[in-house]
């Protein structure tokens, strides 16, 4: 075969990745916060900005995380209106209304205990009233302008609820796209910078990485429950599940390339950037491997190297 001419080869090129595929991760923190993390965050006022660039190199989502500085038991902040993930969607739309948005619903960025639940007056799990929050907040995601809700917790009956509730505020159009997690120690530059350690140094719904089947079971719980389409983590360490699941459940996957990933697969550059040329690789391994989207840290910066390249 003749691969060494040139109009050959680029007649078989494959599509490649493109700005499209990617979703970009925004992690918010207040505009006066400037406590140093181990991962990039956005304030309230380079929002707009950054929307923009992104729509303007083609990167069509973003996903957001936010926090609340005041904590407590009941992660009452998580719901309010006025809290930093509701100012961050509002802006996000508002400055680029066409870019989908899609949040993050849990409690363990609002809570004191740093868990993905809240606890009763024992200090227990409190199955029920967690539920009931994480559906709140998703209204409350949703009426300041959340295209897609992304319930974290991975608790039973949680997608069921957010959808239940959203239905009944209006939110039929809305669409949740519930984490599949697995246990992993890549989400430690995450949680230390959203201030969501669980206490109990443990998240109990999460995935066993050596128990591959419960990833099906609970995939397809969710899919039961109401997921319009499922997001995998760590993206790399779940691609088998995410080729098992493409065949077994028909809905999109979307693997979210995790703070580990972000942090150990790019290149602090001398000019303060990061060479993300791993993870465009790495990416393309996800696209080949059915991947509908990729969430990423990395989306502005790849968009940026695929169009100088
Ligand atoms: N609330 C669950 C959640 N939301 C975001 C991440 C990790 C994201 C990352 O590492 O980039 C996790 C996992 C966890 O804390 O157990
Ligand atoms: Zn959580």
């Amino acid at each position: 075969m003749p691969v060494h001419r040139s109009a050959v080869r680029s007649f078989l090129d494959g599509p490649g990745l493109t700005p499209t595929d990617l979703a970009m991760v925004f992690l918010m923190r207040e505009d006066d916060d400037t406590k140093p993390r181990p991962m990039p965050t956005l304030t309230m006022r380079e929002v707009p900005g950054a929307v923009q660039a992104l729509a303007a190199l083609g990167v069509k989502s973003v996903k957001i995380f936010a926090g609340s500085r005041v904590r407590d038991a009941r992660a009452s902040q998580g719901l309010s209106p006025t809290g930093l993930m509701a100012r961050a969607i509002g802006a996000a739309k508002k400055a680029a209304p066409d870019v989908l948005v899609m949040t993050e619903t849990c409690v363990c960025s609002h809570n004191d205990s740093g868990e993905c639940w809240l606890a009763d007056e024992r200090g227990e799990m409190d199955l029920e009233e967690t539920t009931e929050v994480l559906a709140a907040q998703a209204v409350m995601q949703a009426d300041v302008g959340a295209d897609i809700v992304g319930p974290a917790a991975m608790m039973p009956g949680s997608v069921r609820a957010v959808r239940e509730a959203l239905d009944a505020a209006g939110h039929k159009a809305v669409g949740i796209m519930p984490h599949l997690i697995f246990e992993s120690s890549l989400y430690e530059g995450y949680r230390a910078s959203m201030g969501a350690t669980p206490r109990s140094g443990a998240r109990v719904f999460q995935i066993n990485p050596g128990r591959p089947e419960q990833a099906v079971h609970v995939a397809r719980e969710m899919v039961d429950e109401g997921a319009d389409m499922i997001l995998t983590e760590p993206a790399l360490h779940t691609v088998d599940t995410l080729v098992h699941l493409k065949d077994k459940i028909p809905v999109p996957l979307v693997p979210f390339s995790v703070s580990g990933e972000y942090l150990r697969l790019t290149d602090r550059r001398d000019d303060g950037g990061r060479d993300v040329k791993g993870l465009i690789e790495a990416y393309t391994v996800l696209k080949r491997a059915g991947a509908t989207r990729v969430i990423t840290y990395a989306a502005l910066e790849i968009a940026r190297e695929l169009r100088a390249s």
